[in-house]
């Protein structure tokens, strides 16, 4: 059974990200409230050297709380994407997403198949997508996990998620700032070539 590298420590919460205690460490303020994709920034931070590595994905049953963001019951499926964002070779974002089935119909079935290509790059070239604010929370490293697994990351990174409406289906998307992620300055989106 396949186990998330990082988990969250308490409630999802909103803006101001300044109001919280601890803060955040400085270069990572910026990133965590952009609200452009963050592939395109991180394409553009990597000049390009950018992957994604797919963990996990398959149908099923989402957390209790993801389900209640998407209002799904609680039995409901999901395809569950769990991914490594990797920037000059490094795993800089580990990213959950929880696709509900009925959001994954008509033109958004091919959200079902995206292997490699980054999410961002589908959901950011529909010119009706929309995006809820973004939540923020601390995640640990999943107890359950073997020590070698994601060895040298810290205990606690930082995340944050959002609901994106596409078709007006909704998808969430949640994505943790790892140990080897060291911006210098804020997000800067590189136009994303399909
Ligand atoms: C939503 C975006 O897509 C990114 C790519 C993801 C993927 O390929 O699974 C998941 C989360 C995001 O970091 C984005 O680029 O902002």
């Amino acid at each position: 059974m396949h186990q998330s590298p990082y988990v969250p420590t308490g409630d999802w919460r909103g803006q101001p990200l300044e109001a919280t205690q601890p803060q955040p460490p400085a270069p990572l303020l910026p990133w965590l409230e952009y609200s452009g994709s963050l592939t395109a920034a991180l394409k553009h931070l990597s000049d390009g050297d950018f992957h994604v590595k797919v963990l996990n994905q398959g149908w099923q049953l989402p957390r209790a709380e993801e389900c209640h963001v998407l209002k799904l019951h609680e039995h409901s499926r999901a395809l569950v994407r769990e991914v490594l964002l990797y920037g000059r070779g490094q795993p800089w974002v580990y990213a959950r997403s929880v696709l509900p089935l009925r959001s994954l119909q008509g033109k958004s079935r091919n959200l079902r198949s995206l292997n490699d290509q980054p999410l961002g790059e589908l959901l950011f070239s529909e010119p009706g997508i929309r995006r809820s604010d973004i939540q923020f929370n601390r995640l640990q490293r999943n107890p359950r996990l073997q020590p070698e697994v994601l060895c040298g990351e810290h205990e606690n990174a930082w995340g944050r998620r959002s609901t994106f409406w596409l078709r007006d289906k909704p998808l969430l998307v949640a994505e943790t700032f790892l140990s080897a992620f060291q911006p210098e300055g804020p997000p800067t989106a590189t136009v994303i070539n399909n």
